[in-house]
């Protein structure tokens, strides 16, 4: 369990920090890059208990992630119990042969680095998001806007709205790489593809039709999140992301060779080596849910080094906001949930770890 700083020894808000710095948006690019060269600002401290022992890699396990070849000959039986497996005890998993062309990987991996690193703040400004309403598309920093005292993340990211496609609008998006928007819905529309089959191959290994889970979520909703972690003075006081589980069915990610996150195994944190031809599945919470905690979603967290900034795109696959998510097998162990309820509630009080979750449990 987190635990809060008595008031008087709080840190100073973000609300106060950033008057100090000018009333300008705050992202995290800006103050790395000219505020701070030795010491991080006191609103991206982490309490004692949230911080990284020790730095990449020494604090992990000499767990690995499993992989899952999803090559087209391979026996149906062997791939879902692979499945089945790899979501009962990691929640996370590695596929490779998966179907996506592996240069659209390199290619969005390098819009995202162009936008970050080539382009002048004043130009990747035009495309803030909405700082006030959370999940709002675009660039900006800050993920949680409930509350002020939340510890921020060593993060920037950018959040494009892709499915439905009434939402996709590529005119928000930047068009610097020239294939920018390009590359993006090209990627947005084969990452719901392999979605769709590992959402079939997880309803499969549980004895549900395939189809099971794709139904239960009714019409799909994509974002994809390229996150970038500037690199960090002191990355023994920080996080690039919080622990937290994502909240819809399914996450695809890749990230660059740089290492940082990190997943939840057994109560100890272990890193992803980066693989540059694989994607990493995350089960998220309705997964958890509709699985009825068979299978669990993946607590997971991003740490930050002090010597290259880091890269990641992120692709979450949710349900409507008005659809209704219940556990497929009886006795139920989870409260139904109202996908609109508990993405709202996930904003107010944030993530910290699984606590959104653990509160739908009977
Ligand atoms: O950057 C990463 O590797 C993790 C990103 C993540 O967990 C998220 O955006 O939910
Ligand atoms: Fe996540």
């Amino acid at each position: 369990m987190r635990i809060y700083p008595s008031p008087e020894s709080r840190r100073p808000s973000f609300t106060n920090f950033q008057m100090e710095v000018s009333g300008a948006p705050i992202l995290v690019q800006s103050i790395a890059q000219k505020d701070v060269k030795s010491a991080v600002p006191p609103p991206y401290i982490q309490p004692p208990e949230n911080r990284p022992t020790k730095l990449a890699n020494e604090n992990a396990t000499d767990h690995k992630i499993p992989t899952i070849d999803l090559c087209k000959d391979k026996d149906l039986n062997l791939l879902r119990e692979e499945v089945e497996k790899a979501c009962r005890y990691w929640g996370a998993f590695h596929v490779i042969n998966h179907g996506v062309p592996l240069p659209l990987l390199d290619e969005i991996r390098n819009a995202g680095s162009s936008f970050f690193e080539d382009l002048p703040m004043s130009e990747r400004l035009r495309y803030a998001c909405d700082s006030n309403s959370p999940a709002s598309e675009g660039y900006g920093s800050r993920m949680l806007v409930a509350s002020d005292d939340a510890v921020l993340d060593w993060r920037d990211y950018f959040d494009h709205h892709t499915f439905p496609i009434s939402r996709r609008n590529p005119s928000r998006w930047p068009n610097s790489p020239s294939n920018y928007r390009e590359v993006v819905e090209e990627y947005s529309d084969q990452m719901k593809l392999l979605a769709q089959k590992i959402l079939g191959l997880i309803s499969t290994s549980l004895g549900l039709s395939s189809s099971f889970i794709d139904d239960a979520m009714g019409e799909l909703y994509q974002n994809i999140t390229i996150s970038y972690y500037p690199a960090c003075p002191q990355p023994e006081l920080t996080l690039g992301l919080q622990s937290h589980s994502d909240m819809g069915f399914i996450t695809l990610l890749i990230q660059d060779n740089v290492a940082g996150l990190q997943v939840s195994k057994d109560g100890e944190w272990v890193t992803v080596d980066p693989v540059s031809h694989a994607i990493l599945v995350i089960l998220g919470d309705q997964t958890e849910i509709i699985t009825n905690g068979i299978y669990k979603s993946n607590q997971h967290r991003a740490i930050t080094n002090a010597n290259k900034p880091r890269l990641s795109v992120a692709t979450f696959h949710d349900p409507a906001k008005t659809t209704t998510v219940t556990p497929a097998f009886k006795p139920h162990k989870y409260h139904p949930v109202f996908y609109g309820d508990y993405v709202s509630s996930w904003y107010t009080k944030g993530p910290n770890g699984k606590r959104n979750l653990d509160a739908l449990l009977i």
